[in-house]
């Protein structure tokens, strides 16, 4: 290296301080607010999610990442060793303390970990007994791996302030209590901390193993495939074959990386053993590479100095670059809270307070009702029908539907009508069509509408219910009674809506059976249901079988089938349809049949009435001259024969239609009655007197304090979203005192050519690079301020730009002579 001149002499001097204690503290003004903000977070909890960067050390086992960490931070307190030592990922925080003290007892430098709040280790070989004791309390001794973090904060004025994360080594063959898949495990593990787009991942490679094989490098790829946040850190350049170095490493030429690499010397086992001090460490690194003219031009790569100078001006750039999007997020948050806390309101003592607050509450609770009802609310939903649309549903889908689909003779056979038609005879034949029993029967089909009616009324109102749940205000469940009370309120209300309505219903449907108008316009009346029915008959009727003896056959088979079939054998009864149509009957068939004429006869004179009839006369004839002639007792139940007449069948088919006319004119006056007296005397009557009846049932002044009671864990949650809104704010106000005009003022970031950032980005630098190669080591006081875009943002060059040596060296970014060793 190039000896020093007076200018780096000079800035030697400002870096070291006087006495050589002062540490060149880039990024000083920057990253103490981040852990402020880190530590304002932690308050939070998990909810945090922030991002803050941190720095995170892979490498596969014994690479030297605890070494590395140590030399980073100056001091000697980290479990290191050949065998596994880094067993569960250390969270490392490093916060820069003030300065220096004149009270030599005051303590400067110490260590405090999260599991032992308020403990501070000042001793710091007492500090690496507590991370392998804390290890083993979590995972035994036996080399077992845990993905459970350590959190430690390293308080000093001599650490740079930034965040670094020791991770256990990737390791192939499982020891001890470690599983099968180790490999695949702390892999895993590793990923998921340097995945993160805020982490800045240094790659730990001995430079004593092949590069190409490095499980750091093939890691930090795999998360940072571009390699803008990932540093290449070459160890063990000590500890290299004879006649090797590792220059073309360094250089990046083997595996370029972007941000380029840093080689350093740790401490060997050797040295550990010996108790090296970190100080005598540095001291040896420093020489190791001022005696090796193969790194004279690679000074900027060479030593733990320029690493942490590296590693904190990215950072710093880092930290700009997330600021906004930070800002933004914690305004989120805000925003949030701020809702919250709203919808929690405040609590008021005053009666007038209550008053408003309460009279407030029930107006909300009825204008969200009436605009869920109406389909005005707002959070209306996109993914099913919600409110009034669910009242049409049930009217149209479901009542009116399900009415269309009601066949009023479905449970009215042939015989029940014939029967009803009969008893509506009285003694007498029949001579017309019957009117009584039409108007029996159909009174008794409408009055199957009446529970289907009430059915719709009661579904409407569980609806109604429903939403009167639905409305309840974020805001009333504070309120527990309040909430009860407009419960109760609100269903005494509904079933005392549902009342008239089901009455006016019942009404509706009493209204339509006693009155069968047949004078509607609608109704088919009787004439034109008998041409109906005769007019269907002929449409349907069979020909009329050629053989007399298949007439014979005919009624008697009818006859056979009983009533059951007698739809079918009716449509096939020639004489059915000939009496309809007043066509002479064959003889044959009359003969059995009777003579049944349209109107005029008795039907139910049938075959075996004509027979008993005649066994009558002859029983009198008898009676004159033999023993009297004993009457069949006619049985308790009486029902009519089972043969249908042809009469018969006219009046079944004329009184079903006159049935079914009548009953699609009720059936419409129905579908649309009663959704209207649903809608007049509950829904509409609901959301017309609502908020009266809340006025009137609720606010009343000797109940405000009873129905303002508070559910306890409001003020509970009142109070923690008040305490993050404290904290959330302190953290805005932290941010805006960060000055974004920051700009570096001793140390610079080279890229992987050895030029700093914007220089080795600017034209017309070659001059600069030769001589910085040339192992002068000068940059210009004064150079532009240009800049170059990355992950990081863009990084400007240090206004002053020097580039700082000490005989001929890297300084370090801590000042190892104030730590007692
Ligand atoms: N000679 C020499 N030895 C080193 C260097 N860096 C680390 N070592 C030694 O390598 C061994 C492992 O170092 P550690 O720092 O514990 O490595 P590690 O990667 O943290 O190990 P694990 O956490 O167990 O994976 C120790 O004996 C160190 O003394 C170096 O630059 N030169």
């Amino acid at each position: 290296m190039a000896a020093a001149t007076p200018e780096t002499e000079a800035v030697a001097t400002h870096i070291a301080g006087e006495g050589g204690i002062s540490p060149v503290c880039i990024g000083q003004s920057v990253v103490p607010l981040i852990n402020k903000l880190q530590d304002i977070f932690s308050q939070l909890g998990s909810s945090s999610t922030i991002n803050l960067p941190q720095v995170a050390v892979v490498g596969s086992q014994s690479s030297g990442k605890s070494s590395v960490l140590e030399g980073l931070v100056g001091r000697d307190f980290l479990p290191r060793g050949s065998d596994i030592c880094t067993r569960r990922p250390l969270v490392l925080q490093l916060i820069q303390t003030s300065r220096k003290t004149d009270d030599k007892t005051e303590i400067v430098e110490w260590g405090e970990f999260l599991h032992a709040p308020g403990k501070r280790f000042t001793d710091f070989s007492l500090i690496r007994k507590e991370i392998e004791a804390e290890t083993e309390r979590e995972i035994g001794s036996n080399k077992g791996i845990s993905e459970k973090q350590i959190r430690l904060k390293i308080f000093s004025p001599n650490v740079l302030t930034i965040t670094l994360v020791d991770l256990p080594g990737i390791t192939k063959v499982p020891v001890g209590d470690q599983p099968s898949d180790i490999e695949a495990r702390v892999r895993t593990m590793i990923l998921s901390y340097i995945k993160h787009e805020t982490c800045i991942i240094l790659a730990v490679s001995p430079a004593n193993a092949d590069l190409a094989n490095s499980d750091a490098l093939q890691l930090a790829k795999q998360a940072d495939p571009d390699g803008s946040r990932t540093i290449g850190v070459i160890t063990k350049l000590d500890i290299m074959d004879r006649g090797t170095d590792a220059r073309n490493l360094l250089l990046g030429s083997i595996i370029p990386l972007r941000l380029g690499y840093v080689g350093v010397v740790n401490r060997s086992q050797e040295d550990i053993f010996s108790n090296k001090s970190v100080r005598d460490a540095l001291i040896y690194e420093e020489n190791f590479f001022r005696s090796r003219p193969v790194y004279h031009s690679l000074a900027d790569r060479c030593g733990i100095a320029q690493l942490a100078m590296k590693l904190n001006h990215i950072l710093v750039q880092h930290i700009k670059t997330i600021l906004p999007d930070m800002k933004a997020r914690i305004n989120n948050q805000m925003v949030t809270l701020a809702k919250e806390l709203a919808s929690y309101g405040e609590l008021t003592d005053s009666k007038s307070g209550q008053g408003a607050l309460l009279l407030q509450i029930i107006t909300r609770y009825s204008q969200g009702f009436c605009a869920v009802v109406d389909g005005k609310n707002e959070e209306m939903s996109t993914s099913e029908l919600s409110g009034g649309a669910r009242l049409h549903y049930i009217f149209q889908n479901i009542f009116v539907k399900s009415l269309d689909e009601v066949d009023p003779c479905d449970e009215l056979t042939d015989e029940d009508i014939r029967t009803a038609i009969q008893n509506a005879a009285g003694p007498k034949s029949i001579i017309f069509v019957p009117e009584v029993p039409f108007e029996v029967l159909v009174r008794r089909q409408i009055a199957r509408l009446l529970d289907p009616s009430l059915q719709c009324a009661r579904f409407i109102y569980d609806e109604l219910v429903k939403i009167s749940h639905r409305c309840e205000s974020h805001e009333l469940q504070r309120f527990p009674v309040l909430r009860r009370k407009i419960d109760e309120t609100m269903s005494s209300f509904l079933r005392e809506g549902l009342a008239p309505a089901e009455t006016m219903i019942c009404h509706l449907i009493e209204m339509e059976m006693d009155y069968i108008n047949t004078s509607h316009p609608s109704f088919v009346g009787g004439n034109k249901a008998v041409e109906l029915a005769t007019h269907h008959i002929r449409a349907t009727r069979t020909p009329v079988p050629k053989d007399p003896a298949e007439w014979k056959e005919s009624p008697s088979s009818v006859a056979g089938q009983g009533l059951k079939g007698i739809k079918s054998a009716s449509i096939r009864m020639e004489s059915y349809v000939s009496a309809a149509m007043g066509t002479v009957q064959p003889k044959a068939a009359s003969g059995s049949w009777g003579s049944s004429t349209v109107g005029g006869t008795d039907v139910r004179q049938n075959g075996k009435d004509a027979s008993s009839q005649k066994g009558s006369n002859e029983a009198l004839v008898t009676w004159e001259s033999s023993a009297s002639v004993q009457l069949k007792r006619p049985p308790l139940s009486l029902k009519g024969p089972d043969v249908l007449s042809d009469q018969e069948m006219i009046e079944i088919t004329v009184t079903r239609l006159l049935i079914k006319s009548y009953y699609d004119i009720v059936r419409k006056n129905i579908q649309d009655a009663v959704p209207k007296a649903v809608m007049h005397f509950l829904v509409n009557h609901t959301k017309r007197e609502l908020h009266s009846v809340f006025i009137r049932k609720l606010y009343r002044e000797h109940l405000f304090e009873e129905m303002l009671q508070e559910k306890e864990d409001i003020a509970v949650r009142r109070k923690r979203c008040k305490e993050v809104l404290r904290v959330l704010q302190q953290a805005v106000h932290t941010l805006e005192e960060l000055p974004l005009d920051y700009e570096a003022s001793s140390s610079r970031v080279t890229d992987a050519t050895g030029l700093p950032f914007s220089l080795a980005k600017s034209s017309g630098m070659s001059s600069l690079h030769q001589s910085m190669a040339n192992g002068d080591a000068q940059v210009p006081a004064k150079s532009s301020k240009s800049k170059k875009s990355g992950l990081f943002g863009e990084i400007p060059l240090p206004l002053n730009g020097s580039y700082t040596t000490v005989n001929g060296s890297a300084h370090l970014g801590v000042t190892y002579p104030s730590i007692a060793t």
